[in-house]
C-alpha cells in the first residue's frame, strides 16, 4: 500500500500477538509495548541521514558517521502514545519530545484536543508521531494538523495497529506523512474499535476502564 509500511519482523509479530490476548496483564501489556516500540523505532529510523565526523579513537584519528541535523522529535498522542514513546526514548535518548493531548469522544468518535507542548524549531526537525492505535484516524489527523500548524513539515506516523478505514482517512488528510504499523486489521466495529484489535490501548496500559 502506498505510503504505508507494515513492520513484519518476527519479534514484532510475536509480541503483538501477546498484546492482543485478553488475559495479558496490565504490567505485561506495558512491558510488551515498551519492547515492541524499540523495534518499531529501529525500522522508522533506518533511513536517517548520516554525516561524517572526525574523532580520535585510542589508536588513531578517523572519519566516522553520526546522525545529521537537529535532534529528532517524538510526538506522543496522549495517553496511549506514551507507551510507544518510552521505548523509542530508550533507543534515541537525545530526542526531543512533544505531547499532544487528544482523546476520542466515545459518541461522535471525533478528536477532542486538551493539551499541546512542543520544542522549538519543529520545522527543522524530523517529527515522529506515535500512537498505538489508528482507528478512524480522527485523533492522529488532528495531532498532525496541530503539529503542522506549529511548523512541522517533515513527519512520520508510527502505530501498532491500523484499521483500513483509518489508513485511508489519514493518508487522504496527510498524504505527505508515511505510516508505519505492525499490522493492518480487518475493520472497525460499530463503536469505532479495531477488530480483531487489542481493545482500548490506553485502558489496557493504565488499568483504567
Ligand atoms: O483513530 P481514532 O478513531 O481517533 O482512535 C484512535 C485513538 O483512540 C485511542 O485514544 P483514546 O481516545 O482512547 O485516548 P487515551 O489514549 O487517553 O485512552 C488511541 O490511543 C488513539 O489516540
Ligand atoms: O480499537 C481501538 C480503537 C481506538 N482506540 C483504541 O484504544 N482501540
Ligand atoms: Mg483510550
Amino acid at each position: 500500500m502506498d505510503g504505508v509500511t507494515v513492520i513484519n519482523h518476527p519479534l514484532v509479530q510475536h509480541k503483538l500477538s501477546f498484546m492482543r490476548r485478553k488475559e495479558t496483564s496490565t504490567a505485561g501489556f506495558r512491558r510488551l509495548l515498551r519492547e515492541i516500540s524499540t523495534l518499531l523505532c529501529y525500522e522508522v529510523t533506518r533511513d536517517l541521514e548520516l554525516t561524517m565526523e572526525t574523532i580520535e579513537t585510542p589508536m588513531v584519528e578517523m572519519e566516522t558517521p553520526v546522525l545529521e541535523g537537529k535532534k529528532l522529535v517524538f510526538a506522543s498522542i496522549l495517553r496511549a502514545g506514551n507507551g510507544l514513546l518510552e521505548g523509542m526514548l530508550d533507543l534515541v535518548p537525545s530526542a526531543r519530545v512533544s505531547h499532544v493531548g487528544v482523546y476520542r469522544d466515545h459518541e461522535t468518535l471525533q478528536a477532542v484536543e486538551y493539551y499541546f507542548k512542543a520544542p522549538e524549531s519543529l520545522s527543522e526537525r524530523l517529527v515522529i508521531v506515535v500512537d498505538p492505535m489508528l482507528a478512524t484516524g480522527n485523533s492522529s489527523i488532528a495531532a498532525v494538523d496541530k503539529l503542522k500548524e506549529r511548523g512541522a513539515i517533515n513527519l512520520r506516523f508510527v502505530c501498532l495497529l491500523a484499521a483500513p478505514e483509518g489508513i485511508k482517512n489519514f493518508r487522504e488528510a496527510h498524504p505527505d506523512v508515511h505510516v508505519y504499523t505492525a499490522a493492518i486489521d480487518s475493520h472497525l466495529n460499530e463503536h469505532g474499535y479495531i477488530v480483531p484489535g487489542l481493545g482500548d490501548a490506553g485502558d489496557r496500559m493504565y488499568g483504567t476502564k
